[in-house]
């Protein structure tokens, strides 16, 4: 006879129960290793045992779990557990309900302390004087290319990249009634405004376009004005009490953003190769006919593939630049590290902001 649902539920509760005393238990294990990291001073957060540990329990998942329940499911609890050992504070670009906070959510889990700033370049002060551990800055959408505060502001921070992560954004349009009728002002980061222009252009072409800190300023100053409008994310709409005038509105489907994580190199030391490794470089070259061409040959001749080459003005006003070059692997393989020592030969200004998993 198939069970009831009173039956059933009483197997759920009594596997909770045993859940829950294991849980304690792995909790209890975490804050012993958190006495073990405090008296070495080690860090507490290690991505590359989190990445084993999740990938360990994929291999062994007989379901109906999916893989990608097993991975959220672990990254929470390994979050709870972090937490135990020392609370994570990590510095993003607010207020609450922005892209910024959801990778570092996704990112760390939810277990963390929220270290909201106006701007990138407060994340970037806060993760270097010590407010924060972490910092996490969007460096590259795949509709308007690179975020050029983030790049300039790597080249001359001392942190360093140690982890990245990529989100789907779908930006709304936002505002304290459904309709798009009288809206005189739509205010977001110039990112969003970018990424919405098509859009905009056509549904909205007489509002004025007005540039704000951050997309949930944006959506909390709409909420002070019934003519303004936001855009931004569905939770920064009901952090601020809005409704949805216009779904989805920016001009790529699958517009997507690559947020960085930065730290302070003693706060974590370069992940241990976890077999899908990148590392970020910023170089300059001399200024001399087929300079740039000779940096790319090392990494041709050590078959290194190259994912990012992005360029930006040195500012001397000679039409020079930096470039930002991504190339796959990790330098404790060899050809890695000799295309690296080769290439470094080449330049003028040579810069690793960070070796580190490639993010999903
Ligand atoms: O193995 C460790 O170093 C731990 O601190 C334990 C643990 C975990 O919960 O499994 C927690 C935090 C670290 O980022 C990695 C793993």
């Amino acid at each position: 006879m198939p069970k009831d649902l009173a039956q059933l539920r009483g197997e759920i509760d009594a596997v909770d129960r045993e859940l829950l005393g294991l849980l304690n238990r792995r909790a209890a294990l975490a804050n012993e290793v958190g006495d073990l990291k405090r008296a070495e001073g080690s860090p507490v957060f290690r991505p590359e045992r989190e990445a084993e540990v999740i990938n360990g329990l994929q291999a062994l998942n007989p379901g109906p779990l999916k893989q990608e329940n097993v991975a959220t499911i672990w990254r929470e609890i390994m979050s709870a557990c972090r937490a135990l050992e020392a609370p994570q504070r990590v510095a993003y670009l607010g207020p609450t309900g922005t892209f910024s906070e959801q990778a570092a959510v996704q990112f760390f889990g939810s277990s963390i302390e929220h270290v909201p700033c106006v701007s990138f370049d407060e994340v970037f002060q806060a993760a270097a004087a010590g407010t924060a551990q972490y910092g996490v800055v969007p460096v590259e959408n795949s509709t308007e290319g690179v975020v050029t505060r983030s790049l300039d502001l790597l080249l001359t921070s001392p942190l360093h990249i140690v982890g990245e992560i990529s989100l789907l954004v779908r930006h709304h349009l936002l505002r304290k009634h459904a309709s798009l009728d009288g809206i005189e002002a739509v205010l977001a980061h110039p990112q969003a405004l970018a990424q919405c222009q098509g859009w905009l252009g056509k549904h909205l072409p007489n509002a004025e376009r007005r540039a704000v800190a951050s997309n949930a300023e944006g959506a909390r100053l709409a909420a002070t004005n019934p003519a303004w409008a936001g855009i931004a994310s569905e939770r920064a709409g009901s952090e601020f009490g809005l409704h949805i005038a216009a779904h989805a509105i920016q001009d790529d489907a699958f517009n997507r953003t690559r947020f960085a994580v930065v730290c302070l190199p003693q706060t974590l030391a370069a992940p241990q190769a976890s077999g899908k490794d990148c590392v970020s470089l910023v170089v300059s070259v001399p200024n001399r006919p087929g300079a740039v061409h000779d940096i790319l040959v090392p990494l041709k001749q050590h078959g290194v593939s190259m994912t990012r080459f992005e360029s930006r003005p040195a500012r001397s006003g000679q039409w020079e630049y930096f470039f930002f070059i991504d190339v796959e692997g990790h330098p404790s393989q060899p050809h890695v590290a000799a295309a690296l020592a080769d290439l470094r030969k080449l330049c003028a200004f040579y810069k690793v902001l960070g070796t580190y998993p490639v993010g999903d």
